[in-house]
């Protein structure tokens, strides 16, 4: 039996990747190398899991079938001869065959051309380094921002003062960090020095422009800039006129890029780029690799781009982990190099220097403290074990107790039981509002996340069964206070995969699908003219990036599954801002810390 068939037969491949490999087959008379076949079925099938290709040395980390994969020397060889695959030479376009190898990874042609246009895009970005003029003028402003930022590196504001003093001489910066380290307090006061380094100069202000992957996303940027910016504006000695000029709304990306309806194309681009000079993106980890190829080629030359996100947190639903092959490339950010560290001497004292290796060296700063103490919930002890995968603290920290924190160990159905009444009682009042405002502020209050989407516990069967308990079997499929979540974008309606609605029933008993957005704050839709959604009274820890909420409820499943990881864990109690409850047995939870979301890419060699 051949390789293809074998994979077939596993059920390892999907119909649509195994009719990639058949079409390439027949085009060719039948007569393609095997071993060119699977790689086709085997690329088609990475896109699909979130890898941009497949390292042929690790098909496995594509694949987990039991086969015995060709030897990587002998499969390159075989693709490079075959007339499907091109070779590109690096930074070169491909040429117009469907699969390209390069380094050891195939590709489809598609993206390895978003990775060569990303890391071109990148380069380009990070070597425009901005004027580094004026700093001395700007150092009173800055030492009134960051007090301590001349006692070293080790100050304890944990790295915000020097991804600030960055941001003013490098156009291309990533603010990693954990919830709550300040990366939008830190960037509201980056903002703050450049609109003073303006208007100092006596330039006007620069047009700024905020944006995230998700409406959700977007909306908390702008609440957290929006309460930094207050911040500022009631300290001493800051010119109330900086502050009237920071921003105070945030949209999605693809309303930034200007959605073309039903077109996967977007109104800025290389040729028409954003009339901005800075771009800021938050929860960057959720930007996949086609959508960031095509932030960074909308962004301007001489424009800043600035990158916040939390590399712990899952990779992009869609192919690339963007993020931290970025980061990887832009190294840990401790030391900078030296003619930069130079020039940030008035601001930030001395600052140790290290040669900086490759175009995105010193672009990187990881803000190490947090920030967010509540006494209600004390998550960082908890959220550190699963980020590190340290098993052992996990177990000790969820069964010994942390404000806020409740281990249900070994209960595999919130559902039944004691919790039951708990998180329906929640629900049944979205049933009970009539301001679609007011229930979409109630609804994120509460939100059952689980690993899975099929199967008993995943977020289809617990979305079925809450809805059957709340409004019955025979229920009106948008009944009043059904949440709803979108699952793709759609351009037309300018609703994106992962918004969360609302239904409600107006006075003549219509229903209308509610969604945060539009100048009154909420937009409303008829049900039957939605892109296609589900229930959102329960999710997938996936579709909940970039939202929190104040009761998260975390169900883990019976048994290992490949989607667990320590990514996933930490992205799902990361979205709890008062209550978490971890329902989950202590296998599955030492097998989930043990494996890693990674994901197969090679734009961090790209971008070395
Ligand atoms: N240097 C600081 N000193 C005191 N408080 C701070 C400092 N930096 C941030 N904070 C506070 O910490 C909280 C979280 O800050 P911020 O929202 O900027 O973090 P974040 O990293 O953007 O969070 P998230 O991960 O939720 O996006 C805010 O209440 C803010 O006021």
């Amino acid at each position: 039996m051949s390789l293809l068939d074998a994979l077939l037969r596993q059920g390892a491949l999907r119909p649509i990747d195994h009719a990639l490999a058949q079409s390439l087959r027949r085009l060719d008379g039948g007569g393609t190398d095997d071993r060119v076949l699977v790689a086709a079925a085997l690329a088609s099938s990475a896109v699909a899991q979130g890898h941009a290709g497949v390292d042929l040395a690790r098909p496995h980390l594509v694949c987990d079938a039991a086969v015995d994969w060709p030897d990587a020397d002998t499969w390159t060889q075989a693709l490079r001869d075959s007339r499907w695959v091109a070779q590109p030479q690096a930074d070169a376009a491909s040429v117009p065959a469907p699969l390209a190898v390069e380094q050891g990874m195939l590709y489809l042609r598609r993206y390895r051309e978003y990775e060569r246009r990303l890391a071109a895009g990148l380069r380009r970005i990070a070597a425009a380094a901005p004027d580094g003029a004026g700093l001395d003028a700007l150092s009173p402003l800055f030492a009134r921002l960051f007090p301590r930022a001349r006692d070293g590196t080790t100050a304890d504001d944990g790295g915000q003062a020097r991804a600030a003093a960055l941001a003013l001489v490098r156009s291309l910066l990533l603010v990693t960090g954990g919830p709550g380290t300040g990366k939008t307090t830190t960037i509201t006061r980056v903002l703050l020095l450049l609109i003073a380094q303006a208007a100092l100069a006596g330039r006007a202000p620069p047009r700024i422009a905020l944006a995230a992957p998700t409406g959700r996303a977007a909306e908390r940027m702008a609440e957290s800039l929006r309460a930094a910016s207050a911040r500022l504006r009631a300290s001493d000695g800051i010119d109330a006129a900086w502050c009237d000029a920071l921003p105070d709304a945030a949209s999605t990306l693809h309303r930034l890029l200007g959605t073309i309806p039903d077109r996967p194309v977007f109104r800025h681009d290389g040729n028409h780029p954003l009339p901005l000079d800075v771009v800021v993106v938050d929860e960057a980890s959720m930007v996949d690799l086609p959508l960031m190829c095509k932030l960074v080629e909308a962004v301007p030359d001489g424009a800043r781009l600035i990158l916040l996100g939390d590399r712990d947190q899952l990779p992009s639903v869609e192919a690339g982990d963007v993020l931290a092959a970025i980061t990887d490339a832009a190294g840990e950010g401790e030391a900078l190099p030296a003619a930069v560290a130079q020039s940030l001497a008035p601001l930030l004292g001395d600052v140790p220097i290290a040669a900086g290796r490759g175009p995105l060296a010193g672009h990187r700063v990881q803000l190490q403290r947090g920030y967010r103490q509540s006494a209600a919930l004390d998550l960082a002890p908890l959220a550190d074990a699963l980020r590190s995968g340290d098993a052992d603290a996990a177990m000790r920290r969820l069964r010994e107790g942390l404000a806020g924190v409740r281990f249900h160990e070994d209960v595999a159905d919130p559902l039944a039981g004691a919790s039951r009444d708990a998180l329906l009682s929640s629900w049944r009042t979205l049933m009970e509002l009539r301001d679609p405002a007011l229930a979409l502020q109630h609804a994120a209050r509460l939100r059952l996340l689980t690993a899975l989407r099929d199967g008993a516990q995943g977020a289809n069967v617990l979305n079925q069964r809450i809805e059957d308990a709340l409004a019955g079997p025979q229920r009106d499929p948008y009944f009043h206070g059904r949440l709803l979540l979108i699952t793709e974008n759609s351009y037309r309606h300018g609703l994106f995969n992962g918004d969360i609605g609302v239904c409600q029933h107006d006075a003549a008993g219509i229903p209308v699908a509610w969604f945060a957005g539009g100048s009154d704050g909420v937009r409303g839709f008829h049900p039957a003219s939605l892109p296609a959604h589900t229930g959102a009274f329960a999710m997938t820890v996936h579709k909940a990036q970039g939202s929190e909420f104040d009761t998260v409820w975390l169900l883990l499943p019976r048994q290992d599954a490949r989607t667990l990881s320590r990514e996933l864990l930490y992205t799902a109690v990361t979205r709890a801002r008062c209550e978490l409850h971890v329902c989950a047995s202590e296998p599955v939870l030492r097998a989930a810390l043990a494996r890693h979301a990674a994901r197969v890419s090679g734009l961090a060699w790209r971008l070395r």
